[in-house]
């Protein structure tokens, strides 16, 4: 008789409880079993695959030795999540991770009491924990252990180093995870990076005097795939902590998984794809990606011109920077994951005679917002920001959303803000940008592909300050700040079934405004729209102070600012959430109705 094939140990864990009640042997297996199942459900959904299965049998090792939810079990990124979320009661759901309507990509304290910190920005998890312990340790804090799980790249940022350097003075007990796969998205950069390479490889005998000096007891290096050796370390340092500790695991990115594993970024993110071959489906592009179109356009102004450089932080790829790399090597700086000193290192090079480009994300340029007012924008000095992924970007949700930006560019005095409505403004923006040295100036564009429109041979600067008429009509006019310029024409289309002749005109600046263009629509419309891919109080927040001030409203100008909605999106696709936001071609025309209606 052939033995029965046995239960898979996973359809016995529903929760961690469930996986404490198994031996360590079977605590190895359930981690290959959890090593499959995270790719299969990736397969289907795409997503962030090489840090999770990094860290598959570390995650079945946490919640093994710790008494998780009471002990609070913080992922740095929490990219790495998805096995934490399969044990973790989600396995159900695994297969909606980034739909609209499903999993987050990340940790969300309202989706599980085993996320009891959200994450997806980076190098936020030592703090965090740092909290939960010092909460602790006080009367009426949450009890257990705080645990904050950290890659070697989110090591590199300060925000870690602050919340390291605070450790030993706020808590009793703390344990912080380096989960060193030697990878950032791309390679890791810096000193540090060396470091941890030579922590990984010569172990004790190198000596961890850097954490030793931060107050923190050393563990390791340990191999993060031998389960056994990973279990003696965390159970001998839960049992033994008297004060913070480190633990530094070596990992490898895309474990098990022969496609991520042999990527050059570990498997960072993928399509869907074919297990069996690891090919990845996805839909051939119609038009080049606002990110390529920004780098093309960047090498070709700095083939004319040796002052200009760029800067990335840690993100060479997703900017478009490694092929400006490619061509000049010493003009490009990849700072790591640090955006603050990136938007300082870009004024000091400003002020040193160099136009700077810094291309950053909309999201991550949130964290560099000091910097922009008191180093550069203060000092009136001309660094180049080049925005990426500005608008609602899709499948990583409310955290990643490019949102702000305008408001926050804008508001600064002496600072010009230009967004383009399709790749070939960009072009010409970037143009605009590489000559212009009156000082801070600010170029933000989306997520993906262009519109398709025909591409310039070469950019051209642009007058600054200056929009444009697109499609004249009568009544009604819609100005557009940025990429909306599309579905404004599509709404356009849709109106003039109804007889309604819209105006669409592209403002390209949102700082300076051009006056002349809004006070030509005002005064020649009933109503006038405006649309940008951005939070209330950006764009259309200055075309009302501007129409305002010149008393239009007084003479009974009808005036609507279409903005995101005043809350954050959860994931979906960028056209479901452009629709929920009512920014789409049906719901513009749909509020123009309701404006003309009165
Ligand atoms: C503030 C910030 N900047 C950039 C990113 C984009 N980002 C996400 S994961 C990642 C690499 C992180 O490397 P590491 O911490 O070593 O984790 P690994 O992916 O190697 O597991 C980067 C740069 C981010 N999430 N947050
Ligand atoms: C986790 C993280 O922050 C990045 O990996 C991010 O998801 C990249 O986004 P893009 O896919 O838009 O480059
Ligand atoms: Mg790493």
């Amino acid at each position: 008789m052939s033995a029965r094939p046995a239960t898979p140990l996973l359809d016995r864990v529903q929760s961690p409880a469930d996986l404490r009640r198994l031996s360590d042997a079977e605590l190895s297996r359930l981690a290959d079993e959890l090593r499959a199942e995270t790719i299969s459900a990736v397969s289907e959904t795409g997503g962030h695959l090489g840090a999770g299965l990094g860290v598959v049998e570390l995650t079945v090792a946490l919640h093994a030795v710790f008494d998780t939810p009471e002990d609070k079990l913080i992922w740095d990124v929490s990219h790495q999540s998805y096995p934490h979320k399969i044990l973790t009661g989600r396995r159900d759901r695994i297969r909606t991770l980034r739909q609209k309507g499903g999993l987050s990509g990340f940790t969300k304290r309202s989706e599980s009491v085993f996320d009891p910190f959200g994450t997806a920005h980076s190098s936020t998890s030592i703090s965090a924990a740092l909290g939960f312990a010092a909460a602790r340790d006080l009367p009426g804090g949450a009890p257990g252990d705080a645990i904050a799980v950290i890659g070697d790249g989110a090591m590199s940022a300060g925000m870690a180093f602050e919340a390291l350097n605070n450790a030993r003075a706020h808590a009793k007990r703390l344990f912080v995870i380096l989960n060193d796969n030697g990878l950032s998205i791309a390679a890791p950069v810096g000193a540090l990076a060396t470091h941890f390479k030579d922590l990984r490889t010569q172990g004790s005998n190198q000596g961890a005097a850097l954490f030793d000096a931060l107050g923190f007891a050393y563990e390791g290096p340990v191999d993060g795939h031998d389960m056994p050796a990973l279990l003696d370390v965390l159970r001998r340092a839960r049992a033994g902590a008297t004060g913070p500790t480190l633990i530094h695991v070596r990992t490898r990115k895309g474990k098990g998984f022969a496609a991520a594993e042999s990527a050059a970024d570990g498997g960072h993110a993928t399509e869907k794809f074919d297990v069996a071959t690891g090919a990845q489906r996805k839909a051939a592009a119609k038009a080049p990606s606002y990110t390529s179109v920004f780098a093309e356009s960047l090498i070709a102004a700095a083939r004319q011109d040796p002052r200009i450089c760029a800067i990335t932080a840690a993100m060479p790829g997703g900017t478009g920077l490694d092929r400006f790399a490619a061509e000049f090597p010493d003009r490009m700086f990849d700072v790591g994951i640090a955006e603050q000193h990136a938007v300082t290192f870009a004024a000091g090079l400003a002020a040193a005679g160099m136009r700077p480009f810094c291309a950053l994300y909309s999201t991550f340029l949130q964290r560099g917002y000091d910097q922009l007012v008191h180093d550069v924008a203060i000092q009136g000095l001309p660094v180049r920001f080049a925005i990426d992924r500005a608008g609602y970007v899709g499948a990583d949700g409310a955290t990643h959303a490019g949102s702000f930006d305008t408001a926050f560019l804008a508001n600064l005095p002496g600072v010009t803000v230009m967004a383009p409505a399709d790749e070939a403004e960009l072009a010409h923006m970037v143009a605009t940008a590489a000559a212009f040295d009156d000082g801070p100036i600010a170029l933000r564009f989306p997520r993906g592909e262009g519109v398709g429109a025909p591409l310039p041979e070469r950019g051209v600067p642009m007058e600054i300050g200056a929009g444009r008429i697109v499609a004249p009509g009568r009544g009604v006019a819609l100005l557009s700040f940025g990429a909306r310029l599309a579905a404004g024409l599509g709404a356009r289309a849709l109106l003039a079934r109804d007889g309604i002749a819209l105006t669409v005109a592209d403002a390209r600046f949102a700082k300076p405004l051009d006056r002349a263009l809004i006070l030509e629509l005002a005064q020649s419309h009933d109503a006038l729209l405006t649309i940008e891919e951005g939070a209330i109080g950006g764009f259309g927040s200055h075309v009302a102070q501007c129409l305002a001030e010149a008393g239009i409203f007084d003479r009974g100008l009808r005036f609507r600012a279409l903005t995101f909605p005043d809350r954050f999106l959860d994931q979906a696709t960028p056209a479901q959430m452009y629709a929920e936001a009512g920014l789409d071609a049906e719901g513009i025309a749909a509020k123009v109705r309701g404006v003309l209606r009165g």
